[in-house]
């Protein structure tokens, strides 16, 4: 678990890419865009899906959107990126128009969850159930109280299932397939890019392992907000963030603006 809290005051710390061979992977809620209310009300900087997408070029090809969000979503907010897409927390990878998706997708337990899960957020006023591809996310941003509550009752529903587990976000508690994890996707990632030096930009638990990954083998974390973290560098706010990747498609292409 976290190793140090880096304290990283701005960009300017952070080192260039490697146009040669550095992979970018980047998280979406809380990295790229501000958190909100409700998973449906995110608001999209005009000029973020351009930005990345020149991003992309720059990098030849070595950017990809790393997610809890399932794919379907990632497609509405950022429609026509370019890179591979890893939803679901790493359930879902779609790689060159392919996607690959975890079995529980559609099966038996997932309709049995939904229902159940379904009474939960019933029972819980102010919460809202997210369905996704390849989980269920229960968000309480606008019922805090009742979180103990509704871990215990999450709890009781995935107890049959040997390969769920849930998973702690923020002001959410998400069902997800425990096989996955956004570390492995990072692996599969590098792997396909034949990279070997990683760059792993997020906000929440689940991208610790990601950073993980990419700084096990010579690359870097970047952690979005002040939670615990073993990132070498942080940033406040994916206000920055946006900042910071307009920085280095300047020095990556020589563009004198992003
Ligand atoms: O891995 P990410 O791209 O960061 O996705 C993580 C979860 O993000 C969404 O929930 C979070 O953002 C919502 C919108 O700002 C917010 O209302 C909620 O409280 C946060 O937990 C999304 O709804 C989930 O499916 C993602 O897993």
């Amino acid at each position: 678990m976290p190793a140090a809290i880096n304290d990283a005051p701005n960009s300017d710390e952070i080192p260039d890419l490697d146009p040669d061979r550095s992979a970018l992977f980047l998280d979406f809620d809380g990295t790229l865009v501000d958190l909100v209310d409700t998973p449906d009300g995110v608001s999209v900087p005009p000029d973020l899906s351009g930005l990345l997408d020149r991003l992309h070029a720059a990098l030849s090809g070595r950017l990809a959107l790393v997610s809890g969000r399932p794919i379907k979503d990632l497609d509405s907010f950022l429609p026509g990126f370019p890179g591979p897409v890893v939803g679901g927390h790493g359930a879902e990878i779609r790689v060159n128009g392919s996607t690959e998706r975890h079995p529980f997708a559609g099966s038996d337990a997932f309709t049995d969850i939904r229902i159940r899960a379904t009474r939960i957020a019933e029972d819980h006023p102010g919460t809202l159930l997210e369905e996704k591809a390849t989980g269920f996310g229960v968000h309480y941003r606008r019922n805090p109280a009742d979180q103990p509550a509704l871990e215990q009752a999450l709890q009781a529903i995935i107890a049959d299932h040997d390969d769920l587990e849930l998973h702690q976000a923020k002001m959410a508690l998400e069902i997800k397939p425990a096989s996955v994890n956004k570390g492995a996707a990072t692996r599969t990632l590098m792997d396909h890019f034949s990279a070997r030096h990683g760059i792993f930009m997020g906000d929440d638990a689940s991208d610790e392992a990601g950073i993980e990954e990419v700084q096990s083998n010579g690359g870097f974390g970047i952690k979005i907000g002040d939670a615990p973290t073993v990132a070498r560098h942080r940033l406040p706010d994916p206000v920055a963030s946006r900042a910071l990747l307009k920085r280095w498609h300047i020095t990556l292409s020589g563009a004198e603006t992003p």
